[in-house]
Formats: structure tokens, C-alpha cells, sequence
């Protein structure tokens, strides 16, 4: 029972444009014309206990939007939802005590309050036992390195030591599932670092299943093994993050130095040009391709150096969200 079970969910908004002025303000309280927008489309997927999972698209894919109806935040407009045994927008109090949901953009502690009030609170509203809240409170703060910092008004907190602390507010209870969305937002590299390996050490020691969306993909590569891509509210991709390179595998990328300056014409025969500078070129070319270029850049240019590679990740993720591919 404890796994994820989506079958053909579907969202979609309604909502209202007007254009602005009195005048259109006036019109619009008469006739205004409703619009839909497709966010989900019905999408099936399973995730089992104890995974992590990544969530990638493009903006306006439709991640949130699927987060919030795994969450029961928004009743679907079609499809089913099993989460851990239950229908997430029947909202059970059982439910409820399962999950948290993270959300990058958005506080769920008080700014003018220092975060162990939140924090207390939290354990208010979920009824923890003594013993077992400052047992938790005192093994998140530690591994997140914030102990000292709990007492502090929030509002006085960075962005990274405000994130930490509202992880830790989330998972006070335990939750065996974590739906987490951007939560690196904004952060530098370290704190960056820090959030992901922290991630892993809640998945790991508490066996908790993991849905986490980012736009860093570094995010998704050290937290999560597989990866489930939506675009326009389809899925597009759902395996392992480190197989979408292999997707693109016939084309190779051949980074190229010269001795002296080439002209850009003469090497457009040779593939397409991405990158240039004068004694430097980037060149992606089909597989089938590489050896006889190669052996003509060799003939032909004055090469010092150069070196073969394949399309780098966030090229092949950027194709991907373009393209359809069958999952696998
Ligand atoms: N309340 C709403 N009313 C109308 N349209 C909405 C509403 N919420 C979201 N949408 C639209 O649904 C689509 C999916 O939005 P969603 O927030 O799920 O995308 P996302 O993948 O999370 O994007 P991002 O990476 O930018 O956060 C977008 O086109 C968005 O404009």
C-alpha cells in the first residue's frame, strides 16, 4: 500500500483575461469570456516506497500542479490518485500526517517569530510526544547545522538558513512521504550542496519516499536516481536521470583549438558550429560523422588540440523538453 499509484490524473484551470482600463474592467463585470488551460494531461505513473524521484520541465509544464493534487492542495479535473492507501483530496486527517510539502517559493514559517515557535507549533498541531520532538529537533538541526540559529526571528534569517529551518518544520513529524518543490531555489552552490545531502540522509535514514522539482539539475542528478519529464503536461521521459543522455547519443561535440585564427565558413561543412572564438570552435556533429571530420580537421586546420564529448546533460534535458520520447 505504501507507494504512489497515478492513473490518467488531469487538471485543468479555468480562468479570465482583461485588458487593462476602467473601460475593460466595466465590460468584463458583463461579459467576460472564459478561457482553459490544460496543466495536466493525463498522466499515470508509480513510485514506490522509499524512492526519490525527479520532477523536471520546463516553466509551465505542469510540476506544480501535479505536486499539489498528489498532495490534495487540488481536487483533479479527471483520474485517480492513490497516495500511500489514500485519495489525496479527500484531505484525511491520516493522510495528512503522512507527507509533508515543501515549497521553495513559499513560507510556511512565521517571518516576525524566531522558527522554533513554527516549529513548536507543528508539533502542536501533530501531536508529538516530547520525547520524540526534541529527539528530531535536535538530530534535523544538527545535520542542517542551524541549532544555534533557532532562537533567531526569522525574517533576520538568509534565504539558505530560512530553507533549512523550514525543512525542519516539515519533517518535525517525521513524514514517510516528502513532496518537495524547488526547494533549492535561490540558494548558492554550498547551501545548494547542503540541501541535497541532506535529502539523501532523510531518504536513507527514514526510508522516506521522495518527489522533489528543480530546475538544477544537480539537484536531480545527486538526489534522485530516476526521473520523471513533463512538458505541456505530458510525460515525456520517465527512467533514469543519467540514461536521457543516451538518448541523444548520435550526436557527438568536438571542442577544437587552433594554433592560429580559422574562419567560421570554413568549418560550417564540418557540423554546426555552436560555440566560437577565433583560435576556438565547438563543434556537434552526427556519431556516424566523427571519424571523417575528424580526420579533415586533422588534414585541413591548424588543430593544436581537441577533444570529443558527448551532448552535455542540460543540452540533451533542453532537446528532450522539446522532443517526444518514449519512456523507458
Ligand atoms: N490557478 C491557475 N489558473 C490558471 N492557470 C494556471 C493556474 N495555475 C497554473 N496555471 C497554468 O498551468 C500551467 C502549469 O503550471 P504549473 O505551476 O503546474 O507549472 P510548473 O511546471 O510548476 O512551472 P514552473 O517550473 O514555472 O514552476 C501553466 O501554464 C500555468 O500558467
Amino acid at each position: 500500500m505504501e507507494r504512489i499509484r497515478v492513473s490518467g490524473l488531469h487538471k485543468s484551470y479555468d480562468y479570465y483575461t482583461k485588458e487593462a482600463g476602467l473601460r475593460h474592467s466595466l465590460k468584463n463585470l458583463f461579459s467576460r469570456k472564459t478561457l482553459t488551460k490544460e496543466a495536466v494531461k493525463s498522466i499515470s505513473f508509480e513510485i514506490a516506497s522509499g524512492e526519490c524521484v525527479g520532477f523536471i520541465g520546463p516553466n509551465g509544464a505542469g510540476k506544480t500542479t501535479t505536486l499539489k493534487m498528489l498532495s490534495g492542495i487540488l481536487h483533479p479535473t479527471g483520474g485517480e490518485a492513490s497516495v500511500f492507501g489514500h485519495t489525496p483530496w479527500e484531505r484525511k486527517n491520516e493522510f495528512k500526517r503522512i507527507f509533508s510539502l515543501v515549497m521553495g517559493q513559499k513560507n510556511q514559517l512565521w517571518v516576525d517569530l524566531p522558527a522554533i515557535e513554527s516549529i513548536y507549533l507543528n508539533k502542536c498541531i501533530y501531536q508529538i510526544p516530547d520525547d520524540a520532538y526534541e529527539r528530531m529537533l535536535a538530530e534535523l538541526s544538527e545535520m542542517l547545522d542551524v541549532k544555534h540559529l533557532l532562537q533567531v526571528q526569522v525574517r533576520r534569517l538568509s534565504l539558505g538558513e530560512r530553507m533549512k529551518m523550514e525543512l525542519i518544520a516539515a519533517l518535525i513529524h517525521s513524514p514517510k512521504l516528502l513532496f518537495l518543490d524547488e526547494p533549492t531555489i535561490g540558494l548558492d552552490l554550498i547551501s545548494q550542496k547542503k540541501i541535497r545531502e541532506f535529502l539523501t540522509y532523510y531518504n536513507e535514514q527514514f526510508k522516506a519516499t521522495l518527489i522533489l522539482t528543480s530546475h538544477y539539475m544537480k539537484d536531480i542528478e545527486d538526489v534522485c536516481k530516476r526521473t520523471i519529464v513533463i512538458n505541456e503536461g505530458r510525460i515525456l521521459y520517465d527512467g533514469d536521470f543519467k540514461k536521457i543522455n543516451e538518448l541523444f547519443n548520435e550526436v557527438k561535440v568536438l571542442n577544437v583549438q587552433f594554433s592560429e585564427p580559422v574562419p567560421e565558413e570554413s568549418l560550417r561543412p564540418l557540423g554546426c558550429v555552436t560555440k566560437r572564438d577565433s583560435y576556438h570552435a565547438v563543434i556537434e556533429l552526427p556519431k556516424e560523422h566523427l571519424k571523417p571530420v575528424s580526420r579533415m580537421l586533422l588534414d585541413r586546420f591548424p588543430v593544436v588540440d581537441f577533444t570529443v564529448a558527448d551532448l552535455p546533460l542540460e543540452e540533451s534535458i533542453a532537446k528532450l523538453y522539446g522532443k517526444e520520447v518514449a519512456t523507458g
